[in-house]
């Protein structure tokens, strides 16, 4: 039962999916966090991969970059493979002098400059949110595991260079933490067909100081926010047999 973009065989996906942007990070998720991985996709280089954590059964794929790469996987692996809840575990560039370079956000909702989801309501606004048990869950991982989180909102542009120069400004002035290229759309995907969504991002930029994360360091803060999309993923119950 392949898709235009996924291989897998039918049951190879867990119902939870860690989704990174970078098929080469899920790779590295797999390694490093599941036991018994394999890979289960490969379409387009698009490595997806099925194992265990702490005894539950989890998959990690990658999306891609933008809305519409994320909305295609999304959206093949809810219909097609029976994935309940998606995870993104992507970075993101700050925006607000009081974010940090390795923050976790916690994305509680998302503005867009996508069309995707006017296309879904008839033109109108649709309020781009996280299912809450997901959230509170990360929340309560973080404080568990002491790491500091933000909770709120980001925005999802489908241009990473922007032409609009007031953006960030006009941002920063409605609170908006971080900008990145796709939780809004995940959102609006689980939406439409009754799934479970929830975006984590690194700070990995910063707009207004022009600091970025080097490589190492890159490494070393995804895998905080990678332990905090697992404790999710072990709060959600397991299907049954
Ligand atoms: O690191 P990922 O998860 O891909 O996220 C961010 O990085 C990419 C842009 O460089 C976009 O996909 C953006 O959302
Ligand atoms: O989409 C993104 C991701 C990181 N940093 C940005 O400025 N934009």
């Amino acid at each position: 039962m392949a898709t235009p973009h996924i291989s897998a065989a039918p049951g190879d996906f867990a119902d939870v999916v860690l989704m990174p942007g970078d098929p080469l990070r899920a790779r590295y998720i797999s390694e490093r966090f599941l036991e018994d991985a394999r890979g289960v996709t490969s379409v387009r280089n698009m490595f997806g991969f099925t194992g265990t954590y702490q005894g539950r059964r989890i998959s990690v794929m990658g999306h891609g970059m933008g809305v519409p790469s994320i909305s295609i996987y999304a959206t093949e692996l809810i219909k097609e493979y029976g994935a309940r809840v998606l995870i993104r575990v992507g970075s993101c560039g700050a925006l607000r002098p009081d974010v940090k370079l390795r923050d976790v956000i916690v994305a509680t909702g998302a503005g867009t400059d996508s069309k995707v989801n006017r296309m879904r309501l008839l033109d109108h606004d649709f309020a781009a949110v996280p299912d809450f048990q997901l959230a509170r869950w990360a929340m309560e991982a973080a404080e568990r595991r002491s790491k500091a989180v933000r909770a709120g909102t980001v925005f999802t542009s489908d241009l990473f260079y922007h032409p609009q120069e007031q953006l960030t400004a006009t941002l920063v002035r409605m609170g908006v933490l971080a900008i990145e290229m796709e939780v809004a759309g995940l959102y609006g995907v689980a939406a439409e067909f009754g799934a479970r969504a929830l975006a984590l991002l690194t700070v990995s930029d910063h707009l207004q100081t022009g600091e970025a994360l080097s490589p190492q360091d890159r490494q070393t803060s995804f895998d905080e926010m990678i332990e905090l999309a697992l404790d999710v993923a072990l709060k959600v119950p397991a299907p049954a047999p």
